[in-house]
């Protein structure tokens, strides 16, 4: 029964003429049309059976859950749910998923952990192109970019007007790190020719190996918010941090701030920043991840000129996109083959 529908699927891969020999190995299912990279080391590495969703869009969750059942391995993208009735579905032969993000908050971990199934992310291949983005979108917030194309292209632009689009500069600026990890060092790396005053960071506990690359002083939350000029949302989206920004922290930072997060919309809430941003109490945001995904065209967010929405786009460049396609094949593979993964999330 599985030949020949498999047979299918290895015509479209390339894989002609080994069908049957590929019968008794794992099987694999890739829940989305990942970069070539990735791909070609699954398809080349002659160790699995792949069936893919060959779509740009998310496989549908009911042709999920049938396609998984029996698995042995599984890669998936931050838009599917693995949880416990993902997993039931899958059944006892999973062993590894491997999820092409760093971002792990679209899986039970728990479930993970309780079933003893491998867990491969993808970190540090996607640092410096998200350290990039966010510094895009912090300087076309600051400096009201879109705005101002915006003005230019519909007759907004008369004179040269003293205060007009004004916005507000890094020189001398202290910039705010809410999470400090790869991303955030690679951030304040990239800030510091801007002549950035002072850096400072807050996390559950100080992280003195990394805040020293980067002379970052470690801060109480409340801290945090009053002193920074820019606030830079880097952690990771857990119980204890969703909602963490919220109308307590934007009540204590400057009505001249600027907030960014490149992170996840969850630890954001969106009431409470619409409310700040539109009363003035801050000066900008800057989004790359909102909830929900996408959001809303008619969402409030959007009438705001003040508030700057990005897609989810933080790591999208060729070259990070194909790493991370490549780094979860690989933690693919060594998983099934019971080999140390390359990157192993610890559940
Ligand atoms: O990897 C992730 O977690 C993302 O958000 C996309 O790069």
């Amino acid at each position: 029964m599985w030949c020949s529908r498999a047979a299918v699927r290895q015509v479209a891969l390339g894989l002609r003429g080994t069908q049957c020999a590929m019968a008794t190995l794992p099987r694999v299912y890739v829940s989305r049309k990942v970069p070539p990279q990735g791909l070609d080391i699954l398809r080349k590495s002659g160790q699995v059976q792949i069936e893919l969703w060959d779509s740009d869009d998310p496989v549908p969750r009911q042709e999920l859950l049938k396609k998984v059942k029996g698995c042995d391995g599984l890669l998936c993208v931050l838009t599917e749910k693995i949880d416990a009735e993902l997993l039931d579905a899958a059944g006892p032969n999973l062993k590894v998923v491997s999820t092409m993000s760093v971002g792990f908050d679209h899986l039970s971990l728990d479930e993970l952990k309780k079933r003893g199934i491998h867990v491969g992310y993808t970190p540090e291949v996607l640092t410096d192109a998200v350290a990039e983005l966010t510094v895009a979108l912090l300087l076309a917030t600051s400096r009201r970019l879109i705005e101002a194309t915006h003005e230019a292209k519909t007759g907004g632009w008369g004179t040269w007007r003293t205060l007009w689009l004004c916005g507000y500069e890094l020189a001398n600026s202290t910039v705010g790190i809410l999470g400090l990890g790869r991303i955030g060092v690679a951030i304040a790396e990239r800030l510091k020719p801007f002549k950035v005053k002072k850096f400072i960071y807050t996390d559950v506990a100080p992280r003195p190996e990394l805040a020293e690359a980067i002379q970052a002083e470690y801060v109480s939350m409340d801290e945090l918010a009053r002193q920074s000029d820019f606030l830079a949302v880097c952690c990771a989206l857990t119980p204890n941090t969703q909602g963490i920004c919220n109308k307590n922290l934007f009540a204590k930072m400057k009505n001249t701030s600027i907030f960014i997060n490149t992170s996840r919309g969850g630890v954001v809430n969106q009431e409470d920043l619409y409310a700040a941003l539109s009363s003035g109490q801050i000066a900008g945001a800057g989004l790359d991840v909102t909830t929900p995904e996408p959001l809303p065209t008619n969402h409030p967010l959007f009438t705001l000129k003040n508030c700057v929405i990005l897609p989810h786009i933080a790591s999208a460049s060729y070259t990070t996109r194909n790493a991370m396609s490549a780094l979860a094949a690989n933690n693919l593979l060594a998983g099934l083959r019971g080999d140390p993964m390359p990157k192993e999330l610890q559940l």
